[in-house]
C-alpha cells in the first residue's frame, strides 16, 4: 500500500511538472531563434536599377553606393513619359546556370531594413512597391520576366518605420498582371515556391520629383520549427508520457498482483505452501490417487520454552527444507500451520508412502539441527483413492498421526480403512 500512494504522488508531480514545463515551452515559443534567408545587397552583379525607359518613360535611376562597405543607395528622378512613371530595383536570386529560383514557400515574413526619402515638394503620402517574381511554367517562361508571377505589397513607408518584418501572407498578386495573364483561378493565388527576383519599385502614384532609396538588409525568416510542429511534438510528449505511464502502472498492478498472491499462498517462515496453497496446487492436478503423509513434531513446545522461538523458527525452517530436499518435484509439501507439515504424494500407495515417510526420517538423524538437538517427527499415512477429497483423506492421516502420538513418537502409522470404517 506504502508503494503505491508513494508512485502515485510521484505521477502528480510529473504531471505539475509536464503542465509547467508545457507552458513555458508554449511561452518561450515566440523567443525560438528565426532560420533566415538574407539576400546579398553588394553584388552589383545581380542587382539592376533602372528607370522607366524601357518602357518608353524618361524617369531615370541611378547608384549612389554600392559598395561592400556601404549600403546599397540609388536615386530616381521620377518624370511624366510612360503612363505609369517608375523606378525598380531589381536583385536577381536565381542561380544563372540551372534558371533555377530559390523556393522561399516556407518562409513567413521579410524583413526590410531601408531608408526613403520622397521628392521636397511632394504634398501626398509617398508608397513603395515590393514584388517577389515567382517562375512557374505554367504560366511562366524564362525568356520573358514579365510573365514572372507579380507577388506585391503596396506600404506608406512613412507610417512603418524604417525596419519593418512584413509576413508574406500579406502579399497580393498583381491585379493588372492577373488581368493580363488570364489565369485559371487556382493559379492566381500567391506563390513563392521558385522566386527569382526580389524588385522595390516607386508606389503606383508616386510624385515626380527626386526620390531617395538605401537597402539595408533583405532578410526572409520563418521560425526554426514551425508551429504546427511544435504543437505537435508538445502533444506526442504528453501522449507518450500517459502510455509510458499506464504500461508501467499496468507492469507495476501486475507485480504487485503476483507478489501479493505469492504472499497468500507462501508460508513467510518456511516459504512452504500454507493452507490456501495447497489448495490452488491440488486446482492444477488431476483428480488421481495419492497418499497424504502429515508430520508433527515431538515435543516441540518443549524446544521453543527451553531455547526460545528463535530456535524454535529454525528448527521448523530446517524441517521445512528437509521436506523439500525429499519429496520428489510433483509432490506437494507444505506447512499445514503450528509445527504441523503436510505432503502429498500422487500415484502413491500407502507402503510407498510409508517409504517416503521413513526417508523422512533417515534424513532427520543425518541433520545436524540447531543448539545439536534431537528432533524427531510422528507421522499419520493416509492413501486416498480419485474420488477421496484431499480434507478426507487429512482427516484419515491426522486419525493415524493421533495414533503414532498416542503410542509414543517417532513413529509412522498408516491409517487402515478397514478396521476404521
Ligand atoms: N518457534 C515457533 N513455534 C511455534 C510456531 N508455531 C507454533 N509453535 C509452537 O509449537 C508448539 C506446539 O506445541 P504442542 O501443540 O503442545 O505440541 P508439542 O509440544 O510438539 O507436543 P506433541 O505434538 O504432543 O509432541 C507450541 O508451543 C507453539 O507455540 C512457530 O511458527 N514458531
Amino acid at each position: 500500500m506504502l508503494s503505491v500512494s508513494a508512485s502515485i504522488s510521484r505521477f502528480e508531480k510529473l504531471v505539475v511538472f509536464l503542465a509547467l514545463a508545457s507552458i513555458a515551452a508554449l511561452a518561450i515559443y515566440p523567443l525560438l531563434p528565426n532560420q533566415r534567408f538574407s539576400i546579398d545587397l553588394h553584388n552589383t552583379q545581380r542587382i539592376a536599377i533602372e528607370g522607366d525607359g524601357v518602357s518608353g518613360g524618361s524617369s531615370v535611376a541611378s547608384v549612389i553606393e554600392s559598395s561592400n562597405s556601404k549600403p546599397l543607395s540609388w536615386r530616381c528622378e521620377l518624370k511624366s513619359g510612360y503612363q505609369f512613371p517608375y523606378c525598380s530595383t531589381k536583385i536577381h536570386l536565381f542561380d544563372e546556370a540551372s534558371m533555377q529560383g530559390v523556393d522561399l514557400s516556407s518562409y513567413k515574413e521579410l524583413l526590410l531594413r531601408y531608408s526613403y526619402r520622397p521628392p521636397t515638394t511632394s504634398s501626398q503620402t509617398e508608397t513603395i512597391r515590393l514584388y517577389v517574381r515567382n517562375h512557374n511554367p505554367a504560366y511562366s517562361n524564362l525568356d520573358d520576366f514579365s510573365s514572372m508571377k507579380y507577388n506585391e505589397l503596396e506600404f506608406q513607408p512613412s507610417t512603418l518605420g524604417d525596419e519593418i518584418n512584413l509576413p508574406l501572407d500579406v502579399f497580393k498578386v498583381s491585379h493588372w498582371w492577373l488581368l493580363e495573364r488570364n489565369l485559371p483561378i487556382e493559379l492566381s493565388r500567391i506563390e513563392f515556391n521558385q522566386v527569382m527576383v526580389v524588385e522595390l519599385v516607386t508606389g503606383t502614384y508616386a510624385s515626380f520629383g527626386e526620390h531617395f532609396f538605401q537597402l539595408k538588409e533583405l532578410t526572409f525568416t520563418k521560425p526554426l520549427v514551425s508551429a504546427s510542429n511544435y504543437y505537435l511534438a508538445i502533444v506526442i510528449v504528453w501522449v507518450a508520457l500517459s502510455l509510458s505511464f499506464v504500461f508501467w502502472k499496468a507492469l507495476t498492478l501486475k507485480r504487485d498482483n503476483r507478489k501479493y498472491h505469492h504472499l497468500a499462498i507462501q508460508d513467510p517462515l518456511t516459504e512452504l505452501l500454507n493452507r490456501h496453497g495447497i489448495q490452488e496446487k491440488l486446482k492444477q492436478h488431476q483428480r488421481a490417487a495419492a497418499s497424504v503423509l502429515l508430520f508433527d513434531l515431538d515435543h516441540f513446545k518443549k524446544v521453543n520454552d527451553v531455547y526460545g522461538h528463535g530456535v524454535g523458527d529454525e528448527v521448523l525452517k530446517a524441517f521445512a527444507n528437509l521436506l523439500r530436499l525429499t519429496c520428489r518435484q510433483n509432490d506437494i509439501a507444505a506447512r499445514w500451520g503450528g509445527e504441523e507439515f503436510v505432503v502429498i504424494c500422487f500415484d502413491t500407495d500407502a507402503q510407498q508412502a510409508k517409504i517416503v515417510a521413513a526417508k523422512v526420517r533417515q534424513a532427520m538423524t543425518g541433520l545436524v539441527w540447531p543448539q545439536q538437538l534431537n528432533v524427531t517427527t510422528s507421522i499419520g499415512v493416509a492413501e486416498a483413492g480419485a474420488d477421496d477429497s484431499f480434507e478426507v483423506a487429512l482427516n484419515w492421516a491426522d486419525i493415524a498421526l493421533y495414533q503414532a502420538k498416542e503410542q509414543g513418537r517417532d513413529q509412522v502409522i498408516v491409517y487402515q480403512h478397514a478396521t476404521n470404517q
